[in-house]
């Protein structure tokens, strides 16, 4: 629907969802002028059908002043600095390196990337979110539901450091929330950039020697040498950044998600919004747009050089993988985190190749708000010899 309806129905149109009002705008400035300058307007999602405890009480769904309190709460645990913490990073770098090892250790080289992802995304937020820890996690017979069980069981403790200032509610909500918002986008984020990268090994290749280049020579990239590169005199291989970028551009995994409510009536752009209308944002569609990015189906990581984003509003409302305004993704330091040692560490470890298994094109399903690859996603992980 994000990708059909706005080609055949224009750049606004509405429809209903049961007795909901949508209105599914593309156009940039209009995007600009609901999601940024008049955030005010807009500032909540719409109610979730899913009216559940403690899902409701989470900073997804929470609304008006009771998510702005949260929100404030939060948002110091996902600076920059913070994320970047020794703590963080050794959480990050013990959880790639085990998950190099165990392919190191399979008979195959053939990998099922999703798989792998999902245990390397889902060991860190547990263990950086939750204070969960499952040793069994990168192990093929790891269980997500007991996982989970393991986790509402434990959800109380694990945001503890909000415990004296929010509902029990609120904690359990946002326990599950941070797995629920951390895991499976950023696991199939990495999914998509590995496929990208065997796709196109011209490029593959040039991050490899970029993370030469910068430091990453030693076969491991120690703790000192990645929190230098990260942490104090900013990373210097932007290059695995902007692959990581226009990897998100070209396939988003968090499909429909960035949805506002409108507050009260409103006029803008010549459009008239009733209260109460729900405005979505079609992500994969305005990342596809050939008038914002030309040659949208083309893996092209040079978009992102600082140099081609001028970082005004237009060109942030243009890349919406994370949504926009103040009720953008809090997890995208947390991400790109975890994006640069796992994409690093593993080109500096391996070549990544497409196989037989390897879908072509890759087809996807979007069960609920994250898109998957349809039947999970097989590449070579080849070992480069030291
Ligand atoms: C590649 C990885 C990720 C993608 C593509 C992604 C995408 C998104 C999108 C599209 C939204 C909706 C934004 C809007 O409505 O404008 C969102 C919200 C959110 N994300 Fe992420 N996300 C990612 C990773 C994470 C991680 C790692 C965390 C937590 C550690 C996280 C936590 C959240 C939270 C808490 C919200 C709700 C914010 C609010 O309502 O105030 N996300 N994310």
């Amino acid at each position: 629907m994000n990708v059909v309806m706005p080609a055949e129905y224009g750049n606004h149109f509405g429809y209903f969802l049961g007795d909901r009002p949508i209105l599914m705008i593309s156009d940039l400035d209009v995007i600009q002028n609901i999601f940024l300058k008049n955030s005010k307007q807009f500032k909540d999602r719409p109610k979730f059908f899913l009216n559940a405890k403690p899902f409701v009480s989470s900073v997804l769904a929470l609304r008006g002043e009771r998510w702005r309190h949260v929100r404030r709460l939060m948002t110091p645990f996902f600076t920059h600095h913070k994320i970047s913490s020794q703590e963080i990073t050794d959480i990050v770098v013990n959880s790639v390196d085990t998950c190099i090892l165990k392919i190191m250790t399979q008979k195959e080289q053939i990998v099922k990337v999703d798989d792998r992802m999902q245990s390397i995304t889902l060991d860190i937020i547990c263990k950086c979110g939750l204070n969960m820890y499952d040793k069994d996690v990168h192990e093929d017979n790891s269980q997500l539901k007991s996982a989970a069980k393991e986790f509402m069981a434990s959800a109380h403790n694990s945001v503890c450091f909000l415990e004296k200032k929010l509902e029990k509610d609120e904690l359990t909500g946002n326990a599950l929330i941070l797995l629920l918002a951390a895991y499976d986008t950023t696991s199939m984020g990495l999914t998509y950039a590995f496929y990208c990268l065997a796709k196109h090994q011209d490029i593959q290749n040039t991050l490899r020697e970029e993370i030469g280049l910068h430091g990453y020579q030693s076969r491991y990239v120690d703790m000192n040498t990645l929190r230098e590169e990260i942490g104090l005199h900013g990373y210097q291989s932007r290059y695995v950044d902007m692959v990581w970028s226009e990897s998100l551009r070209l396939f988003p995994p968090v499909a429909t998600f960035a949805q506002r409510e409108a507050a009260e009536d409103v006029v803008l752009n010549d459009i008239f919004i009733q209260k109460g209308t729900i405005v979505q944002l079609p992500i994969w569609h305005i990342n596809h747009d050939p008038n914002i990015w030309p040659e949208p189906h083309k893996f092209n990581p040079q978009r992102f050089l600082p140099e081609n984003s001028d970082g005004d509003d237009r060109a942030r409302a243009a890349f919406l993988t994370f949504g926009l305004g103040p009720r953008t993704c809090m997890g995208i330091e947390l991400a790109r985190h975890e994006a640069r040692y796992t994409l690093s560490k593993m080109v500096q470890k391996f070549r990544i190749e497409t196989c037989a298994q390897t879908p072509d094109p890759l087809e996807l399903i979007c069960p609920t708000e994250i898109l998957y690859p349809k039947d999970g996603l097989y590449l070579r992980f080849i070992p480069l010899n030291e």
